[in-house]
Parts: C-alpha cells; structure tokens; sequence
C-alpha cells in the first residue's frame, strides 16, 4: 500500500538547500515505565522531543514518522533507562542514512517519589520535575538530566532584625529588673517573646547535570537525596505537628540567602565529580515582589554557561 505512495521527503526537490541543526517533533505524549537505582520500575507520563540533524543540503526533509515509532517502541515494549534511550538514538541516525548524523531525546515529566515526615514517621508523595536529555554526536552518547528542588528558606537578615526586636521587646518589659529562671522560661513562651518573626520563603534550586556517557543505569534519587540532605529545608509531605516544630528548627538552623543555597549545591555537585553542571538558585520572596536569584555553573571549557 505504501509503496504507491508520493513520499515527497525522499523524492522531492528541497526548496532551498541547506543543512538544519534539528529537524523532528516537540510535545509528543508520551507514557512511559522508568527505571532509576533504587526506584521500583514507575509509570510516569512524559513530553517528549525528538530531534536528528539534516547534514544533506538538497534532502526535503526527514522522516518524523520514524522517529515517532521509535519512541512507541520504548513507550510500549521496552522500559526507559540508558541503554534504551541510547538503542533509540541509534535507530534515529541507523532510519536517516545519509540525511543524519546527530540526534537527541528529551523527556520532561514529574518523579513520584515517597517521602518520609522528619519525625513522625508518615509517608507521602512528592513529585520532582525532571528532564532528561540524551544526545548520539557522530558516535558519541551523552546524557543530561535537569531536576527542580524545592525548598524553603529563612532570610538570615530578617531573622537577624527579629532577634534585635526581640531583644527591644525584653528589655522594655522587664527594663533592668532582676529575673528568675522561670520568668524568663515563661516569657519565651509567651507571643510577647516572639515579637517579630523572620520571612522565608518557597525556593526552588534548578539542577542541571552531564552524566557519563557509559552510564549502565540513572540515580536520581541520590541526587534529589544529596541535594535535600544539603540545603537540609526540603518542602515536605506529610506533616503532623512534630514534623512541623521540626522543620520550625531546620529552617531557623539553616538561615540562608540565596548566595548560601548556591555555594551549598555547587560545593555537592563538585564532590559528585559531575562531568559538568549548572545550577540556578531562586528564592520567591515573601519580602519583595521579585526574587532572589543565584546562578553557578562549573566552569569548564566548552561547558555549560552561566
Ligand atoms: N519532514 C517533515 N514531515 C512532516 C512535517 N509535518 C508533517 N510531516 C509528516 O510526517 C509524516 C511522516 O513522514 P515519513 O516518516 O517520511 O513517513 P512515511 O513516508 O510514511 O514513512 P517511511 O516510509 O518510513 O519514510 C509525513 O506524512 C509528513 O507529511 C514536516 O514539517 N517535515
């Protein structure tokens, strides 16, 4: 059936010649079983991109459609992890003989992940928004993953200007007066001993990491664990009231700016030995109306820019 028909991307004149860096489809739907280290196989919902270079100046066009079925491929009978993505890079650039000799897959959906309570020990879901960016450059494979943390931050200013507050609010009440343990215990206890309090603010760090190219699986949850464990103020899940005193304490012993987060993520993703990263910090200000906003890449040759 096929064969008798016009198939224009193979014997049509170009309009113009020319070779295209990227030629293929965006925000294809696209259901998949991800595998990850430590991770059970989960079903997410991606978008994917799919894209091959078109070297051949006088070609008319690529064969999207080959593209498409290679990703229904591993939609349906394959499981995502590298050696799949990698398997259909090469038949993105094997199904392009002579038009392609680059490609590249993205895959953007949200992680479920189960996270446990600081103390309370209840479990709930926490989604984590990922992007995985895999590339074939003439032969060689390269894998990108881009993950958003989010967090909360406490203004180490404002906690600052509070303290002075607070210190203000004491001395007028008890202005020079001898005072005993228990009225100073009772005092703390009371609203008069928290006068001001400190803003902080919903922070999300956006993480971007080149990977091995000879990677065997993903491991995104000891990155999300790395970076959680480190800016130590992770929005939570499931939360009963001791939970919530003890992120009260991790936020008040984890004043930060927006410079503090950065140096904290850089500082992990250094020891990490990532081949490169970037990293940008933003901190959604409960002060101002605009945000806070840090950025850091590791600075490497033909690496990632600021
Ligand atoms: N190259 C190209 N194809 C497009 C575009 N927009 C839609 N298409 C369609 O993508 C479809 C798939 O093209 P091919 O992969 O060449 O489909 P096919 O000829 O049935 O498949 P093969 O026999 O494997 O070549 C065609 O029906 C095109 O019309 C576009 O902008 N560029």
């Amino acid at each position: 059936m096929q064969s008798n028909m016009p198939d224009i991307a193979d014997t049509a004149p170009a309009l113009q010649t020319g070779k295209l860096d990227w030629v293929g489809m965006a925000d294809i739907e696209l259901p998949f079983i991800f595998e990850s280290r430590d991770l059970a196989p989960l079903h997410v919902n991606a978008k994917a991109r799919a894209f091959v270079n078109l070297h051949k100046e006088d070609a008319k066009g690529i064969h999207m459609s080959r593209l498409f079925l290679a990703l229904d491929t591993l939609s349906t009978e394959q499981h995502v992890n590298p050696q799949t993505i990698a398997q259909a890079l090469d038949s993105f650039i094997s199904s392009h003989e002579g038009l392609s000799d680059q490609a590249k897959i993205e895959f953007k959906f949200e992680l479920p992940l189960r996270r446990k309570s600081l103390l309370s020990g209840k479990a709930g879901w926490k989604s984590y928004p990922l992007t995985i960016e895999a590339k074939i450059d003439r032969g060689v494979l390269s894998f990108e993953l881009s993950l958003d943390v989010t967090y909360s931050s406490t203004c180490p200013c404002s906690a600052a200007l509070a303290r002075q507050l607070i210190q203000q609010a004491f001395a007028e009440q008890f202005n020079g007066q001898a005072l005993n343990h228990e009225q100073v215990l009772n005092w703390l206890g009371s609203t008069d001993g928290i006068v001001a309090t400190p803003h902080s603010q919903r922070s999300i760090a956006n993480v971007k990491v080149k990977l091995d190219s000879n990677i065997t699986e993903f491991d995104i949850l000891s990155l999300i664990n790395t970076l959680e464990n480190e800016l130590k103020t992770p929005v939570q899940a499931a939360v009963k009231r001791e939970d919530e005193q003890e992120f009260a304490r991790l936020n008040g012993q984890n004043l930060m700016f927006c410079e503090d987060a950065a140096r904290k993520i850089k500082a992990v993703l250094e020891d990490a030995q990532y081949a490169d990263y970037w990293l940008q910090i933003n901190h959604y200000e409960s002060l101002h109306a605009h945000d806070a906003v840090a950025i850091a890449v590791k600075g490497i040759d033909d690496g990632y820019q600021p």
